[in-house]
C-alpha cells in the first residue's frame, strides 16, 4: 500500500488498523477456563490471529508424544509411557520388570524436579534411557509381540484426539511427533487408534531388529527429554515437507519440549502449549514463564482443537462461539 510510505500518515494509519483489529476480533472463550493459564493472554490471541490470517498453508504442528498426545491418568490411575508399555511379562522377565520400575522411581523424580537445572539433569537422563535400552536389548524383545502389548496396555490418547489428528490431515497440515519415547511403540498406539494419516512425521528412538525380528540395538542418536534441541537441529534439513511453514503450534509436557521447534527455518509465529500433568503447584511458575499457554491437569485435546479451529476454519470457530 503506497499510503504507508508517506511518513506522517504511517503512524495514524497503523493505529487505526490496530484499533480496528482489536474491535473486530472475537475473544477465544475457551481460553478463559480455570485450567488454562497464560502469562500474556493478548500475545496468545494476537499470535492465533496472525496464524489465522496466514492460514493452514503456513502452519505446522510439532508435538511431543508421551503424556502430551497420550493421557497422563485415567480414573485416578497413571497411564504408561511408550517405554512402560514394554514393561510387560510377554516381553521381559520378572527381574527386568523390577529393574525397569526401580529405574523409573529413581530417575523420573529427577526429570521433573523444578529445583534442578537442565545441565544437572542431563547425565541422569542419559543413564536412565541407556540402562533401559540395554535391558530391553538383553531381553531380546520380539517385533511381532509389539502390537499385542500395545493392545493389552492401558495407554490412551487424550480425549478429542480424533478431531485433532483428522483436522490436521484434512487441512494437510504436517504433524511432527517428536518423542523421546519408543518410535515403534508410539506408531502402534497411533495405528490402533486409526489416526495414522499421511501428514504424520515422527522423530523418536526406533528399535533395530535382526532378520529374525529380535531387538539387537536402538537406531541413531539417543533422544531423551533434554536433548531435543540438538536432535531438532540435526533433523532440520531432512524434514523438507515442513519448509515454508513458518507458523508453529508446539505441544509438550516438559520444559525440554520447548526446543522441538529449533530446526524450523525462518519461523514467524510460534505458539507453545504445555500440559502440566504432575507436581502442578511446584512447577506452575516455571511452566507459566516458559510456555505461552499452560493446561493444568487437562486430559483433553480441547484447547489445541480450539486453536486449530480458529486457524483452519475461523468462520466455524466464531459460529461455535456465538452459539455458546
Ligand atoms: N525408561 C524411560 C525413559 C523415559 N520415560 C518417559 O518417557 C517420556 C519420553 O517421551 P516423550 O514422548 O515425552 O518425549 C519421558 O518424559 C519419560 O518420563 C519412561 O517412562 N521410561
Amino acid at each position: 500500500m503506497q499510503i504507508y510510505h508517506i511518513p506522517w500518515i504511517y503512524t495514524p494509519v497503523r493505529t487505526v488498523l490496530a484499533i480496528w483489529h482489536q474491535l473486530t476480533k472475537t475473544e477465544i472463550i475457551e481460553l478463559t477456563k480455570g485450567s488454562v493459564m497464560m502469562r500474556e493472554r493478548s500475545r496468545v490471541e494476537d499470535t492465533i490471529y496472525a496464524m489465522q490470517k496466514a492460514g493452514p498453508g503456513s502452519l505446522q504442528v510439532i508435538s511431543d508424544f508421551d503424556m502430551t498426545l497420550t493421557r497422563f491418568a485415567h480414573k485416578g490411575k497413571r497411564l504408561p509411557t511408550t517405554h512402560n508399555i514394554l514393561n510387560n511379562r510377554l516381553l521381559i522377565n520378572e527381574d527386568s520388570t523390577k529393574k525397569m520400575k526401580e529405574l523409573l522411581n529413581t530417575y523420573y523424580p529427577i526429570e521433573i524436579d523444578p529445583s534442578l537445572s537442565r545441565e544437572e539433569k542431563l547425565p541422569y537422563m542419559v543413564t536412565w534411557w541407556t540402562e533401559v535400552h540395554e535391558l530391553l536389548i538383553q531381553q531380546r524383545i520380539r517385533k511381532d509381540m509389539l502390537a499385542q502389548v500395545v493392545r493389552e496396555s492401558s495407554a490412551m490418547l487424550r480425549e478429542g484426539y480424533r478431531v485433532f489428528f483428522d483436522c490436521l490431515a484434512e487441512h494437510r497440515v504436517p504433524l511432527l511427533i517428536f518423542s523421546a519415547g519408543v518410535g515403534d511403540v508410539l506408531e502402534e498406539v497411533i495405528r490402533q487408534n486409526d489416526v495414522f494419516h499421511p501428514n504424520l512425521h515422527i522423530i523418536s528412538n526406533y528399535m533395530d531388529f535382526d532378520h529374525t525380528g529380535v531387538l539387537q540395538a536402538f537406531k541413531g542418536q539417543l533422544i531423551h527429554s533434554y536433548n531435543k534441541r540438538d536432535v531438532a537441529l540435526s533433523h532440520a534439513t531432512a524434514l523438507r515437507e515442513l519448509h515454508g511453514r513458518p507458523n508453529v503450534l508446539l505441544l509438550g509436557d516438559s520444559l525440554g519440549d520447548l526446543n522441538m521447534a529449533e530446526g524450523v527455518s525462518e519461523a514467524q509465529n510460534i505458539l507453545t502449549v504445555g500440559f502440566l500433568n504432575d507436581q502442578v503447584e511446584e512447577r506452575k511458575e516455571s511452566y507459566i514463564n516458559s510456555f505461552d499457554i499452560v493446561l493444568l491437569k487437562d486430559e483433553t485435546m480441547d484447547i489445541p482443537n480450539v486453536i486449530l479451529r480458529h486457524i483452519v476454519s475461523p468462520e466455524m470457530a466464531s459460529k461455535v462461539q456465538r452459539k455458546k
